[in-house]
Parts: structure tokens; sequence; C-alpha cells
């Protein structure tokens, strides 16, 4: 069906014309599903260009995306990972599986709340002592809540800002410390959102929303002053992924909304944020720094 369109300037009833493909069908099918997993060999993975060397925190390290991102980290050769969460329980058999599939790698699980620097630093250097290094940082923790801006709550802001900016700057700087002791540059990584690009439909989150936006300045900042130190400092801006952050009451509506508004007509996996994580933390990514990777499906091309 064409669809009919009134605009601004009076050419009312404009027709749309139904998009069609070379082969004569129309552009509406049903958008392809994610593509199956690649699984690299051992010897692939130390010899490829976008092999990750060296050991890894992860700070909300036992989400559903930072999981995913581990994995694929380990895939491509990472040799230690150190999970940092304030909720350090919940994933124990995710944990479990990462550790079966990669017995050659350390790995670490440690209880930590982003917002306190003491419990930060403290951990970072019992990972560095550990595992003799750390060489690459992503930041996944996290929070988001839907408030209307009249019904916020300074505390809500305040925890927000707290959890999802000033976390992460106080994660990257114990890190860099460490970096720049070791003096052999790293790697870090925000994960930031769409949201630090657009304003969500159909939700209310500007707290959420702005702390992202803060995340990719600081990024900026960070990236301009440790390029020196050979840290790179990156970030990514996932669109709606299909994780437990988007599920629940009173979501199933905004799903669908997000779903139909993306040129993709779906919600983005968690294993296709970690192609753009693996570029950043390798070789293959060895001049990009202060980068913001949007991967959205397309949602903020709208
Ligand atoms: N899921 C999405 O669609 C989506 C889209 C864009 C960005 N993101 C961002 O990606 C990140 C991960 O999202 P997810 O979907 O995996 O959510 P998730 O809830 O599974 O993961 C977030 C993790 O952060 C941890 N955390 C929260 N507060 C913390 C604190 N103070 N200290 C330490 N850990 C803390 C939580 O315990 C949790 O394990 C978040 O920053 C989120 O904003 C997610
Ligand atoms: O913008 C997408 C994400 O940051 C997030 O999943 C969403 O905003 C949560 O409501």
């Amino acid at each position: 069906m064409p669809t009919t369109l009134s605009d601004r300037n009076g050419l009312v009833n404009r027709q749309i014309p139904e998009m069609q493909l070379s082969d004569g069908s129309p552009s509406s099918l049903t958008a392809p599903p994610p593509p199956a997993p690649l699984h690299l060999t051992p010897e692939g993975r130390a010899q490829h260009r976008f092999a990750v060397q060296g050991n890894a925190i992860i700070t909300g390290g036992t989400g559903t995306l930072a999981l995913a991102g581990a994995r694929a980290l380990l895939e491509h050769g990472l040799t230690g990972l150190a999970l940092l969460d304030r909720d350090a329980e919940s994933a124990a058999d995710a944990v479990e599986g990462l550790a079966r599939d990669f017995p050659a790698a350390r790995i670490l699980v440690k209880q930590v709340d982003v917002t306190r620097a003491d419990e930060v630093a403290r951990a970072v250097g019992e990972v560095s002592g550990v595992l003799g290094s750390v060489d690459m940082l992503v930041c996944y923790a996290g929070v988001v809540g839907c408030v209307h801006a009249l019904d916020m709550k300074p505390e809500e802001w305040r925890r927000t800002m707290d959890i999802n900016a000033t976390g992460a700057f106080i994660c990257a700087q114990a890190v860099a410390r460490e970096m720049v002791g070791q003096g052999r540059g790293g790697s870090i990584v925000f994960i930031s959102s769409i949201s630090a690009h657009r304003v969500n439909y159909p939700q209310p989150q500007s707290a959420y929303n702005v702390s992202k936006a803060a995340l990719l300045h600081l990024k900026n900042c960070l990236a301009a002053e440790w390029a020196r130190y050979g840290i790179r400092v990156n970030s990514i801006s996932p669109g709606y992924m299909d994780t437990i952050l988007n599920e629940g009451a009173g979501l199933e509506s905004a799903r669908k909304i997000w779903a139909e508004r993306n040129p993709m007509g779906r919600m983005g996996v968690p294993a296709e944020l970690t192609g753009p994580l693996v570029l950043l933390c390798s070789r293959a990514g060895s001049f990009v720094n202060g980068a913001d990777l949007v991967v959205d499906g397309g949602a903020v091309v709208f």
C-alpha cells in the first residue's frame, strides 16, 4: 500500500511510492535475522589483525552486553579478564560458561561499585597484581529509569549521573593511572547509547540521556589528554538491544515502536555489538581514538 503524506507546504496527498528492489520485490520485506556467530580457531585468534592482546577490566561485567563483549574479546585472544560489578553473584552460570569455554584465560569476578573511587582503585590494583597488567577497560556499568522530567527527584537524577558518567570517569582514571605506570598504553571504551544522540521515543528518560551524552564528551577529553601515553579512548553507542534492560512491564508497546522505527525492523542482539568492541581493542583499531561507533541498525538516521 502506498503511504499518503500531507506536508507543510500544502502539497497534500502526495503519494510516497513503495520502494522496489531490483528483483521487483517490495523493500518492506522482513529484515534478515542477525548472522550466526563467528568462531575463530586458537591459531586464527593469535595471528589475526583483530587479535586482542593482554588483559581487560570490564565494568558492569555481569550484565548482558558486558558478558557478550567479554566472550568476544576472549574469542579474539584476550588472556586475562576481570568482571567488576556491584552485583557479582547474579551471572555465576554465565561466568562459569566463559571459564569452561576459555580454559587458558584467567577470569576474575569482583564485587565493585563504580561510584566508589576507593573500591575501584583497590580492585584495579588487585587485578593488575593477579593478571600482570591492565591493557583494556570497557565501561558497561549503567542504569536507566523512565521518569518524566517534571517528576524527577534530584536524587534520581544524581544517581543516574553518578553511576553512568562519574562511575565511568572514576574507572577510566584508575585504569589510566595503572596504564601510564605500565608504559605500554591501552584501550578504553565507554558504552554510551543512541540516547546520547537522540531523545528516545516514547519513554521519557532525561537523566539517562544526559549521562550518556556526558560520556561522549568525556571520551573526547580523555582521548585528547591520554593519547600521549598511548591510551586510546573511544565509545560505542548501541541502539535498542534485546536485553533485560529493555524488558518488563510497560515496555511491550515501546519495544514494538523501537523495532518499527528502525530501518532494519528489529532490535539488536548482544553479539552484534561485539565486532566494534573487538576493533577498538585490537591492533586493527590502532589509529581509532576519540571516536564514537553508533551500532543501532540505522535507528538514528531517522
Ligand atoms: N540494552 C540496550 O539496549 C542498551 C542500549 C544502549 C546502551 N546500553 C548500555 O549498555 C550497558 C549495559 O546494558 P545491559 O543491557 O547489558 O544492561 P544490564 O542491566 O544487563 O547491565 C548493567 C550492569 O551494570 C551493573 N551496575 C549498575 N550499577 C552499577 C554500579 N554502581 N557499579 C557496578 N556495576 C553496576 C549492573 O549490576 C548490571 O550488571 C549500560 O550502560 C546501558 O546503558 C544498553
Ligand atoms: O537508547 C537505547 C538504550 O540506551 C536503552 O536501552 C533505552 O534507552 C532504555 O530505555
